[in-house]
């Protein structure tokens, strides 16, 4: 069993899901929560899906010292996890979360700061039931400071898909391109992911903003082929329910503004054309404002 202690801060699902893994695999684990997730978690953690186990776990809703914490809450509530986590020793911090923006806010407020993207999927079926619903891959990078070889130690160890790359921005800002596709559509038609590609108007609008959100993504420095990309992504999770639109289904904030909001800044700042982006960035917010 390895001596780093490691913390989950935002055990919902992926952050269960992970520290699941982790705990399972002999490392000393701290998870923090809130609300009727910290209750549940306060009696047991159990896993179904793709792995099945049922773990007693040290739960409460402070952040503690840590040798590796790992950041899942959604990117709205980044700015509050990092104060959080400022205020004690955490390590080395690694965000696993979706959206452009997050190791920003953390370097903010801490030292040692590694970006991350993973393509592992988990869903809350309960609270304290979190299902493993796919394995992918978690890639990791340099950000700030030092400790990435803890990361990665940790997650080779819990046997999670990890792979170290030079640029992890270049990864969130691929991942993020294709977020501004599926997920923004797939709330706002009320849509599987699959959907995109066998309704033609659906594809078109998918295609349009594919090519608008690579436009901004290259012009910040990345290439990347969006259209393709989107493609073999809604071919993969053709059954699945986007995240953005799970968020809508239960009355939740989403993530827009750290996806398409992002990319619109960034392009209007440089003078290009992100109307697709701006309307499917304002129509998911209008329907927040809705259901809120
Ligand atoms: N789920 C998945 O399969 C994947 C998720 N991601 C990304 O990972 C991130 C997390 O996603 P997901 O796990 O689905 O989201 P969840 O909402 O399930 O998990 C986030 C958890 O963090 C909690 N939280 C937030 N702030 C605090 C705080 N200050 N103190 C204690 N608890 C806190 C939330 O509580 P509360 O509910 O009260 O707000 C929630 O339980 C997102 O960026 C998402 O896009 C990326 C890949 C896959
Ligand atoms: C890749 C995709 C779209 C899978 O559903 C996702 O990341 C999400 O739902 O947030």
């Amino acid at each position: 069993m390895s001596s780093f202690k490691v913390q989950i801060f935002g055990a919902g699902a992926l952050g269960s899901l992970f520290g699941a893994l982790i705990q399972h695999a002999g490392f000393e684990v701290h998870f923090v929560a809130r609300g009727k997730q910290l209750e549940a978690l306060k009696k047991s953690l159990r896993v179904e899906g793709l792995r099945k186990m049922e773990l007693k776990v040290d739960v409460s809703d402070k952040a503690v010292d840590a040798d590796v914490t790992f950041v899942t809450v959604k990117a709205y509530d980044t700015e509050e996890a990092a104060k959080s986590l400022a205020k004690v020793d955490p390590g080395v911090v690694c965000s696993l979360q979706n959206g452009i923006g997050n190791e920003e806010i953390l370097a903010e407020h801490l030292d040692n700061v590694v970006g991350g993207v993973t393509t592992y999927g988990a869903n809350l079926k309960d609270f304290g039931v979190v299902v493993f619903a796919g394995e992918g891959v978690t890639y990791i990078g340099e950000f700030k400071g030092k400790g990435i070889e803890k990361v990665e130690r940790v997650l080779k160890d819990s046997g999670i898909n990890v792979e170290v790359v030079e640029d992890i921005k270049e990864k969130i800002w691929e991942k993020a391109v294709v977020n501004s596709v599926i997920n923004p559509i797939t709330a706002i038609f009320r849509v599987k992911n699959g959907e995109i590609l066998r309704n033609e108007f659906l594809w078109e609008i998918a295609k349009k903003t594919a090519k608008e959100s690579e436009e901004v993504a290259r012009e910040v420095g990345y290439e990347i082929n969006a259209v393709e990309a989107v493609k073999i992504v809604a071919e993969k999770t053709a059954e699945n329910i986007s995240s953005m639109l799970q968020d809508v289904m239960k009355g939740r904030k989403t993530e827009i503004d750290f996806i398409n909001g992002v990319i619109v800044k960034e392009g209007e700042k440089r003078g290009l054309d992100v109307c697709y982006n701006s309307f499917l960035w304002r129509a998911v917010k209008a329907i927040e404002k809705v259901r809120g």
